[in-house]
């Protein structure tokens, strides 16, 4: 699910192309393989849509009004510039949630609400690799880059992050993704069971997940997971893998909704995200990198 003024952008691209959309310059891609929207703003996947054979539509093949309308969700009423857009793949970083070094930076990071520069596109017959970093420094020690790799299998994200300064870095990020589901009350994720997690409503208590998990109320939960996850909502099955992160978190607000989320469009959206918590914080010391990467595939489909 995607704002329609987006939609109506990514119909009138042919190819690829650069666009203003709510105020923020976007890239959008709309070629055989599928479609593809990045905003420069926060390096931020905001929607992408695979075409044959993933989906067994036709090449050119438009969804129908009301069908499926690529796999990640975008609020329809984003915050206006210099808030951030909630919705697509969010890039958390340097830190997540509130674990900013003093306790007093911006929740989840200064990265999603910097400004990024395109630094390369490889365009390919089967897909798109887009290459892009901050136009400013976001820390005194540590530069991040984002590689993009969508084609008709797959949306593969990386983070990289590079340690350039002289002492070593505690970071936590997160690829915080908003996955577009039919029903957040009918969502399940399988691939936790019995794992801990945190329970961030239950002021981070530690519990065991039982059996599988299955969406029906507000959930923040922080699970120590490296493994990969499959999202059903009943009409899709997500996979979800990832490189670099020990936690999932697993998050939906139920009828608490933030401000820029009206209450029917909040059914429409789960994250579940690839991230470096309080769980497991990386330390990098000067010289090495990290790197933090998902990859999202088609299970019902995959061979
Ligand atoms: O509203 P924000 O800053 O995008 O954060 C959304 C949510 O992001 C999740 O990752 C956190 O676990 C939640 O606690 C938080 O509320």
């Amino acid at each position: 699910m995607i704002p329609d003024s987006l939609r109506q952008l990514l119909d009138a691209t042919k190819g690829q192309r650069e666009a203003e959309w709510q105020g923020r310059r976007v890239l959008l891609f709309n070629t055989a393989w599928g479609e593809l929207a990045v905003s420069l703003q926060g390096a931020q996947v905001l929607h992408y849509l695979p075409f044959a054979p993933a989906t067994g539509r036709a090449a050119d093949a438009r969804p129908a009004p009301g069908k499926e309308d690529g796999w990640l969700w975008v609020t329809p009423t984003p915050q206006a510039l210099p808030g951030t857009i909630r919705g697509g793949i969010p890039v958390c970083w340097p830190w997540f949630a509130d674990e900013s070094p003093d306790g007093r930076g911006p929740m989840h990071g200064t990265a999603r609400q910097a400004e990024w520069r395109l630094d390369g596109v490889d365009d390919e017959d089967e897909g798109v690799e887009v290459h892009l970093s901050p136009t400013a420094s976001l820390d005194e020690q540590l530069t991040p880059r984002v590689m993009i790799h969508a084609s008709a299998q797959r949306l593969h994200v990386e983070l990289i992050t590079e340690h350039r300064g002289e002492t070593p870095v505690k970071l936590t990020a997160a690829l915080h993704t908003y996955f577009a589901v039919a029903h957040v009350h009918q969502c399940r994720v399988e691939g936790l069971a019995g794992a801990r997690y945190l329970d961030k409503r239950r002021d981070f208590s530690e519990a065991h997940q039982q059996g599988e998990l299955g969406v029906r109320g507000p959930l923040d939960r922080i699970y120590e997971s490296n493994r990969p996850v499959i999202l059903d909502d009943d009409e899709r099955r997500l996979r979800i893998a990832k490189q670099g992160s020990d936690s999932t978190v697993v998050w939906h607000p139920d009828s608490q909704l933030p401000g820029d989320t009206p209450a029917e469009a909040g059914l429409h959206f789960l994250c579940v995200e690839a991230a470096c918590t309080r769980v497991d914080p990386v330390w990098l010391v000067p010289g090495a990198q990290h790197l933090l990467a998902t990859t999202l595939t088609r299970e019902d489909l995959a061979q």
